[in-house]
């Protein structure tokens, strides 16, 4: 029984760790999953490219829909991605959400389960695992669903849902930093703010929120503050996550001198789109 589902990454308006509110919106960049289930108990991960990549979030993912949908088979699941690891573009989101569409497909089980709670398996495994701080049911939310979300990750409650039409544009440095690792001490301290960047986002006015949430956080994770300032005749312009990765939204024209701009940094720089249908299993 094989399956596959493809997840899309997504870009920040507003980063949960300050007070467990969140916000987040979908981009057209994708991890694809395929699953094979077997007779086996065991159940085997596998990353294209990054073999040493920690493979434990989409085995839990394959263990947790087999367990509740299928009779607890084991199997295999292997995952490619155009999104990089651990980069504020939630990739683990995305590779959650992949597996646990690419298991149900596999077990013929996809129609047994609405988009919202399919997302809290993700949600579930990444807690079981560890690679989440609040379990970032805002990042699973927008990429299960597609478009933009508002969410409490406390209770994983879905606040808004909406579809914006943005062109984006990303920066992602070399660098690495993983969810877990953040320092959620200092994220605490912006607690105010982040109050005020949610009353933005849930008052539809998400280009503030997110040039807001982005300039908070820079400053208590320790980002620099310059790419945001390059960005500011934008719609919005935000770190990503965690980070290092930052995102700018608007149309094409308020891009373009952007890229130029963060042209000239190390890393890569694209453009891309506002994606509105979530995951796909018919890939
Ligand atoms: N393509 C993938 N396949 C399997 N697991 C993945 C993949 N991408 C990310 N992950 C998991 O997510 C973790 C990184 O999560 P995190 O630090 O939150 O980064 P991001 O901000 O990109 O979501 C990795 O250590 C790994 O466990
Ligand atoms: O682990 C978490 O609880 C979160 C991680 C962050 O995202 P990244 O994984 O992209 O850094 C953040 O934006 C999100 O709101 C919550």
């Amino acid at each position: 029984m094989e399956g596959q589902a493809a997840a899309p990454a997504a870009g920040t308006v507003l980063n949960a760790l300050a007070t467990g509110t969140g916000s987040a919106f979908a981009i057209d960049e994708y991890t694809t999953a395929t699953v094979e289930l077997t007779d086996e108990d065991d159940v085997t991960g596998e990353i294209d490219g990054a073999e040493d990549a920690d493979t434990r979030l989409i085995e839990r993912c394959v263990e947790l829909v087999t367990d509740r949908f299928g009779n607890g088979q084991g199997g295999h699941v292997e995952t490619e991605s155009e999104v990089p690891m651990a980069s504020g573009l939630k990739s683990s989101s995305a590779a959650a959400n992949a597996t646990v569409m690419a298991t149900l497909d596999a077990l013929g089980a996809t129609d047994r389960i609405d988009r919202e709670d399919a997302a809290r398996i993700g949600v579930s495994a990444a807690r079981d695992v560890g690679v989440t701080v609040t379990g970032a049911f805002d990042d699973a939310s927008a990429s299960m669903l597609g478009g933009l979300t508002v969410t409490n990750n406390d209770e994983d409650e879905l606040l808004a849902r909406d579809t914006p039409d943005w062109d984006v544009l990303v920066w992602t440095p070399p660098e690495r930093a993983f969810s877990a690792d953040a320092d959620v001490e200092r994220c605490r301290q912006i607690a105010p703010i982040a109050e005020v960047v949610a009353g933005l986002a849930l008052d539809e006015r998400y280009g503030q929120a997110m040039t807001i949430n982005g300039l908070a956080f820079c400053a208590a994770l320790g980002f620099p503050t310059d790419p945001m300032m390059e960005a500011m005749r934008t719609e919005g312009v935000s770190l990503s996550g965690t980070g290092p990765s930052f995102v700018a939204v608007g149309t094409t024209d308020q891009l373009e001198p952007v890229r130029e701009r963060w042209n000239d940094r190390e890393g890569t720089v694209w453009l891309t789109h506002t994606q509105t249908e979530g995951t796909l299993t018919d890939v």
